[in-house]
């Protein structure tokens, strides 16, 4: 008997998860705010509300009732997902672990001061006020975000006083919710940036993946490969934190763990319990199971015995530069005739500045060196162009 999956959220991740477990028989309803969204375009149904209206989502969940719930983004009215696991459909990976990955102040007060993980000193503000006297005591340069926020959206770093008010007003254009909040992070001078995909299973250990290396602007990831080599000790801690902080959580599922490696070591940052943006580059075949391969197993308690590294690979993404609708892409053909590369169109149906309309994917033997993979990657993104009407 296929499953009933609804999917909160059907983006270009939400895509990728729903075409794994359409492989795998399941049923798959897909709710967004807007319609057409990508990951509506490949599943059995869809749904079109505002996941932040608790009533909106409760009425969706008893006409559906769902066997799985599994949420592609943060902006869901999260508290409702504990009532829906106690009646017992399962919230991926938890209701627990979405609930508090939502605001960056549950999921930092849990690693940082429960377990103990390493991250970059940070204060929390809920004016511009508070917001200086909380740099005074972390130091410049800084770097503010809302509590409640992804893709670096009203994120700033602050390297001089006088940027403090365009840090405060930019955090309340860009914050989702109510809260006015905002958490002030040290800035990590970091050399390298990776993304620890891990797997939580019902039945079984948990895995991780080879970690992927990735490159942000704007808060956004612009370009990723795996593997990115790091140090066997600085692995093994970083996995060590994944664990805890996964277990902390609870459930089963597949979970971004992200990480900045600096001179003075690792730093935990934050994490998704999701599939990860940067975790695209499995698309490119780096792994025996993609990221998303991997989200359907876990969440269907499906047995994943062991990933494999299989080849090397890097992602880079192909970005809208304006507003409109009715995307059309040019460059296509000449992107794919070079060697060794594959482009996936996520079909949203409009544009905006910086939205992520595609990416560019590029995998060699798995002893390529992934310099050259990126640049691979990225000269095919860049040979693309978008255009909307
Ligand atoms: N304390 C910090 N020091 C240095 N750089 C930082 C710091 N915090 C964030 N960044 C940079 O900004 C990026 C985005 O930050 P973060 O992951 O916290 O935001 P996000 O909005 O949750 O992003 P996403 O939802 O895409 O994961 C990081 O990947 C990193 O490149
Ligand atoms: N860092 C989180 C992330 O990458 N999320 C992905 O972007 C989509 C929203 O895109 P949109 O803003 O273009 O609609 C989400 O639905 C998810 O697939
Ligand atoms: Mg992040």
């Amino acid at each position: 008997m296929p499953k009933k999956i609804m999917l909160l959220g059907s983006g270009e991740l939400g895509k990728e998860f729903v075409i794994a477990a359409k492989r795998l028989g399941q049923h798959v309803i897909a709710v967004d705010n807007y319609d057409n969204a990508p990951a509506q375009q490949v599943a059995d149904e869809r749904e079109v509300i505002d996941m932040l209206d608790g009533t909106a989502l409760d009425r969706i969940v008893a006409e559906h009732r769902p066997d799985i719930i599994v949420p592609e983004i943060e902006a869901i009215r999260t508290e409702r997902l504990y009532a829906y696991e106690e009646r017992g459909i399962r919230v991926v990976p938890s209701a627990r672990a979405v609930n508090f990955t939502m605001n960056r102040k549950a999921i930092r007060d849990l690693a940082a001061q429960e377990l103990g993980l390493r991250t970059a000193r940070y204060r929390y503000a809920s004016s511009l006020d508070e917001l200086r006297r909380a740099i005074d005591e972390i130091g410049l340069p800084c770097v503010v975000k809302p509590l409640m926020s992804s893709s670096g959206k009203g994120q700033s770093t602050v390297k001089s006083s006088g940027e403090i008010e365009k840090a405060w007003r930019y955090s309340q254009s860009g914050k989702r919710g109510d809260s006015t909040e905002v958490i002030v992070e040290g800035f990590v001078d970091f050399h390298t940036e990776i993304t620890l995909l891990t797997v939580t299973q019902q039945n079984g250990p948990t895995l991780f993946c080879s970690p992927i290396g990735h490159r942000q602007e704007r808060g956004d990831y612009q370009e990723s490969w795996q593997p990115c080599p790091i140090l066997d000790e600085q692995l093994r801690e970083a996995q060590d934190m994944a664990e805890k902080v996964t277990r902390a959580l609870g459930g089963a599922g597949i979970w971004g763990v992200e990480f900045f490696v600096a001179d003075d070591g690792l730093y935990f940052s934050e994490l998704s319990p999701r599939p990860h943006d940067t975790g695209m580059v499995t698309l490119a075949g780096t792994q025996n199971l993609t990221e998303f391969d991997l989200h359907a197993r876990a969440v269907l308690e499906l047995p994943v015995p062991e990933i494999a590294l299989l080849r090397a690979g890097a992602s880079a993404v192909i970005l809208a530069d304006s507003e409109g609708n009715a995307p059309v892409f040019t460059g296509i053909d000449t992107a794919m005739l070079q060697p060794g590369t594959d482009i996936r169109l996520f079909g949203k149906p409009s544009t905006r500045p910086y939205r992520r309309m595609g990416v560019a994917l590029v995998s060699g033997q798995p002893d390529t060196d992934t310099a050259e993979l990126r640049k691979q990657a990225t000269s095919a993104a860049a040979k693309i162009t978008v255009t909307s009407s």
